[in-house]
């Protein structure tokens, strides 16, 4: 009976106070903002020659905008190389910003140095994407997940051993695997030992970097169910990294999905699923098997892009997307399109959305690049494109018959 409880609840190091060095004392609400980024940005210099000089950049995260709110799931996806791994380091603070700003419960933490970042530490933990190599080979499993409490000075109730014990128990391991090292274990139950250290120190934050990506598929939902388990037993807040929807789609309550080093759409899962905006989330959504078996005669719809993703040493002008996109128009080569909240819970960088009114449409002639990418797009998906965006725009015109408003920009006191 209290077997189960004791399973799940990690208690909190409440004897001392929760954090020394002056943040916080008092754990965030359901819901409330545990992180916000503004402008975030990480450029990491190319230097050449026998000086050193620095004759470029890659701009692997370039001005990212937004949000985790306590106890929710936010995954981030998005091509090989669009800079979500620096951004999960970069909130984590084990990369040191180029610009932009970084909150965590209101406190500042951007430049926070070694010292100053200790008691963020035990708030803000990772998971690393591949467990063999995250696992020092030569410590055992209990020096390994007992590492936290030493680098911390924390003495949890009961000592080091009966604690990693318990965790080890909390994500389904046997705690008398205790002395074995990581060799001994699988794939899947090493990333569950990964998993034990990021919780050791009971944190509000968990980043996990494409936790399943390395593990076999039949073991990635089982790693991914334990992630979604321990978060509703210990009310943990996560920023969940994949490089496709699949993996995050059912553990996410928002999605950002990142394109060179931006944030192209940030939406809630449900209105991302039912009706993308970006067209690059579209071809993303696009991409992910759908395991119904009523759909499997159902003709694929995958839309395929041309080309590869621009390098991010120099990306493209405008909407980065442009030059792979089938609805590029002169405005996108020219404006960035800035990421705006077209309808509550979704925001879309992009002058001419899915399923949405068109943000330029006075812009109508399409790019060169963009007829060749439409080349690739099967026929329905056109069709959809172009129906559901018109749809949209019409609904909206009618709405907007009697005052003249902007679809953007909430009109509510005016109604
Ligand atoms: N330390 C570094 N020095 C120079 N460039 C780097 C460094 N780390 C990452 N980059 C570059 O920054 C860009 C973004 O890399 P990042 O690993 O964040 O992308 P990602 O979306 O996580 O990709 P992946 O899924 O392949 O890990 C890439 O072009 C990468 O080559």
């Amino acid at each position: 009976m209290s077997d189960d409880e004791k399973a799940v609840t990690i208690p909190a190091q409440a004897d001392e106070p929760q954090l020394q060095g002056g943040t916080l004392t008092k754990d965030p609400a359901p819901g409330e903002v545990l992180l916000k980024v503004t402008g975030l940005q990480k450029h990491f210099p190319i230097k050449k020659g026998l000086l050193q000089r620095q004759v470029g950049a890659v701009h692997a995260v370039d001005g990212l905008d937004f949000e985790v709110r306590s106890g929710e799931t936010l995954g981030v996806v998005g091509e090989s190389g669009c800079g979500k791994s620096t951004m999960g380091r970069l909130i984590t603070r084990l990369l040191e910003p180029t610009g932009g700003k970084i909150e965590f419960e209101g406190k500042d933490i951007t430049h926070l140095g070694v010292s100053g970042m200790r008691p963020l530490r035990r708030n803000v933990q990772m998971i690393f994407q591949d467990p063999y190599s995250s696992l020092n080979p030569r410590h055992t499993i209990g020096t390994i997940v007992g590492a936290p409490f030493k680098l911390q000075g924390v003495e949890p109730e009961g000592g080091v051993k009966k604690e990693v014990q318990r965790l080890l128990e909390v994500v389904g391991l046997n705690p008398e695997h205790y002395n074995r090292y990581p060799h001994e274990f699988s794939g899947g139950q090493r990333q569950r030992i990964g998993i034990a250290r990021a919780l050791a120190l009971n944190p509000k934050l968990v980043v996990a970097d494409e936790p399943v990506s390395a593990l076999d598929v039949s073991i990635q939902a089982q790693v991914v169910n334990l992630l979604d388990d321990l978060q509703q037993e210990l009310g943990l807040t996560y920023v969940i990294i994949a490089h496709d929807l699949s993996v995050v789609r059912h553990v996410s309550d928002r999605i950002a999905v990142m394109y060179l080093g931006k944030i192209v759409e940030l939406a809630d899962r449900e209105l991302l699923y039912k009706a993308p905006m970006h067209p690059y989330t579209k071809a993303l959504m696009s991409a992910v098997p759908i395991p119904d078996p009523r759909r499997k005669n159902a003709k694929s719809d995958r839309i395929l892009l041309q080309g590869d993703v621009p390098s991010p040493i120099s990306p493209p002008s405008g909407c980065r997307f442009h030059t792979r996109c089938w609805k590029a128009t002169q405005i996108c080569t020219t404006t960035e399109p800035p990421l705006l909240q077209l309808q509550p819970g979704q925001q879309v960088a992009c002058h001419h959305p899915e399923n949405f009114a068109d943000q330029a449409p006075q812009d109508t002639v399409l790019l060169t690049v963009a007829k060749e990418a439409e080349k690739l797009l099967g026929e329905t998906a056109l069709q959809e494109s172009a129906e559901t965006s018109a749809a949209v725009a019409a609904t909206l015109s009618e709405e907007a018959a009697e005052p003249v408003s902007e679809p953007e920009t909430g009109t509510d006191e005016e109604k």
